[in-house]
């Protein structure tokens, strides 16, 4: 238990502060769209600049989760600050910040309709103009991997090597989403759910049309580079 920042970090003092509340709040995202039942699921996201992230404490209720109940770690998964145990998937979280620079955000959640797919260890193909969009591709199955230390980080960080998504359907599990910021991790869990149902659905009615390579390619870049304000 860590009521404060160690002294060496004291001038880190109202961005840690800030970084708390802004990731208890975006915690509601989860339950809010649906992804998350009970206590399940987690976000955290890095302090830009700094070798410190937040994240969720375990086990706690959503209805209950204010900027307190967020657990400050090092990238060794080491609490630097909070009172509570911090999340199962922690040092997996850790990982990924380790191995990835550019992630400033992680979501996991065990959004129904993904988690359907990640139980079968099938990947979400991309048949749809909305994955091209943000996924650039199929969204891809990573290992089987137990939880509790950084086996989830490393099927992650593997797995995504050679894609473009943003989400990962761990095996037998569910959703992990990487972004530059919690709220983009946030969107793709949202819109992983979103095309998983989506594709379920089309397979039932027929086999969902594949959409060619190269626009694939142009739909992505189009998205990234030039959609919205
Ligand atoms: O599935 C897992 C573990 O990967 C978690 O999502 C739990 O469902 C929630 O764990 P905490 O973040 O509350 O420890």
């Amino acid at each position: 238990m860590t009521a404060t920042l160690p002294g060496h970090l004291d001038h880190l003092t109202d961005r840690v502060a800030a970084l708390r509340q802004e990731t208890a709040a975006l915690h509601a995202h989860l339950p809010g769209n649906g992804l998350v039942v009970w206590t399940a699921g987690n976000v955290s996201q890095r302090l830009p600049g700094t070798d410190l992230f937040a994240i969720k404490g375990s086990g706690v209720p959503y209805d209950d989760l204010t900027a307190d109940d967020m657990v400050v770690c090092d990238l060794d998964g080491r609490v630097v600050l909070g009172d509570r145990a911090p999340s199962s998937d922690t040092d997996a979280h850790a990982y990924v910040y380790r191995h990835r620079s550019d992630v400033g955000g992680q979501v996991h959640t065990h959004s129904t309709y993904a988690t359907a797919w990640a139980a079968r260890g099938e990947p979400i193909p991309c048949v749809l103009t909305m994955m091209a969009d943000e996924f650039g591709g199929e969204i891809p199955v990573g290992p089987f991997a137990l939880i509790g230390d950084d086996s989830i980080g490393r099927g992650i960080v593997a797995t995504l090597q050679h894609s473009r998504s943003p989400a990962v359907l761990m095996q037998n599990h569910g959703v992990f989403t990487v972004g530059r910021t919690g709220r983009a991790a946030v969107k793709a869990a949202v819109m992983c759910e979103d095309v998983a149902r989506t594709v379920h659905v089309a397979r039932q009615l027929g086999s969902p049309l594949p959409i060619a390579a190269d626009d694939v390619d142009r739909l992505f870049d189009r998205y990234q580079h030039a959609y919205g304000q």
